[in-house]
């Protein structure tokens, strides 16, 4: 396996492809209105993720990481500010020019795994290239691939009930690589795993970051994200800190304040 299989490679010249970012954001606002009342999730932020980073977005419940996570994945627009995702300008896109640009571009995890439960690990994997017009032999080539790539290639034939909480992110993984997207979008990918499966998943995504993938996941846990180079604390719909190994005191304040109850004091 090569790294060039993991990520979309730009058909622009070498130089621009190490160059330009995966995601530039300005001054990116987000409002929803409320009956007559307007609740502003995001008070203009400005994010810029280079190819091949691993950023972990972290925030208390209510800090607008939902709200990010979205705009980032183009599943929803912004109020105003500017986005370019891949080269790509995305705000005033329409939805339908949304999800194409979310197809070629992003890999989703989520915390629910969000598998097709009476398809094989295989067919789930090889679902999202059916969508770009693959032929069978070539999906299932693929998906093979990917599903070798998470350590999954004895369980091809097994359905998400016959697999582990673990294996079911793992397949979940493979089905957002398959497309070799421009980046990997996690939405509190080890939300509904035990500490020792949330740590082989936390692996898994150093190993692929090493790989050559850029990932961004959302979390609320600490821990989490302190295990990536690159931190974003979020508060109140600001980015409160942004750096390498954000301090222990900014982390605490970041995390929801009903989680160390609620997971046994993590
Ligand atoms: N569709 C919506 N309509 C109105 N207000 C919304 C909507 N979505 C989010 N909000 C508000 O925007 C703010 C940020 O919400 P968001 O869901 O992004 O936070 P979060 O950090 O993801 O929280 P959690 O960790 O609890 O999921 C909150 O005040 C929320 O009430």
């Amino acid at each position: 396996m090569t790294t060039q299989t993991l990520y979309a490679t730009d058909t622009v010249n070498e130089s621009t492809q190490y160059t330009r970012p995966v995601i530039a954001m300005r001054d990116m606002t987000k409002s929803y209105l409320m009956g007559e009342t307007r609740v502003t999730a995001l008070h203009g932020v400005s994010l810029l993720v280079q190819r091949n980073e691993f950023v972990t977005i972290i925030g208390p419940s209510g800090s607008g990481k939902s709200t990010l996570m979205n705009l980032i994945g183009c599943l929803d627009r912004p109020s105003s500010g500017e986005y370019i995702l891949a080269g790509q300008p995305i705000a005033h896109l329409n939805r339908s020019q949304l999800a194409q640009i979310r197809n070629r571009h992003i890999g989703f995890v989520f915390q629910g795994f969000n598998l097709l439960p009476r398809a094989t690990a295989l067919d789930n994997v090889a679902l999202p290239l059916i969508y770009a017009g693959i032929r069978r032999s070539e999906r299932e080539r693929r998906a093979l691939e990917m599903l070798k790539l998470v350590g999954l290639g004895a369980r091809i034939h097994h359905k998400p009930t016959e697999l582990s909480g673990g294996q079911q992110q793992r397949i979940a993984i493979a089905r957002a690589l398959v497309t070799q997207p421009s980046l990997l979008l996690a939405d509190e990918p080890t939300g509904a795993l035990d500490s020792r499966t949330s740590a082989e998943i936390m692996e898994m995504f150093h190993l692929l970051h090493q790989a050559g993938l850029t990932i961004v996941l959302v979390t609320h846990d600490p821990g989490i994200a302190a295990a990536a180079l690159r931190q974003v604390v979020l508060r109140d719909g600001r980015i409160i800190y942004d750096g390498p190994k954000a301090p222990a005191s900014i982390l605490s304040t970041a995390s929801d304040p009903l989680s160390s109850t609620r997971e046994g004091g993590a």
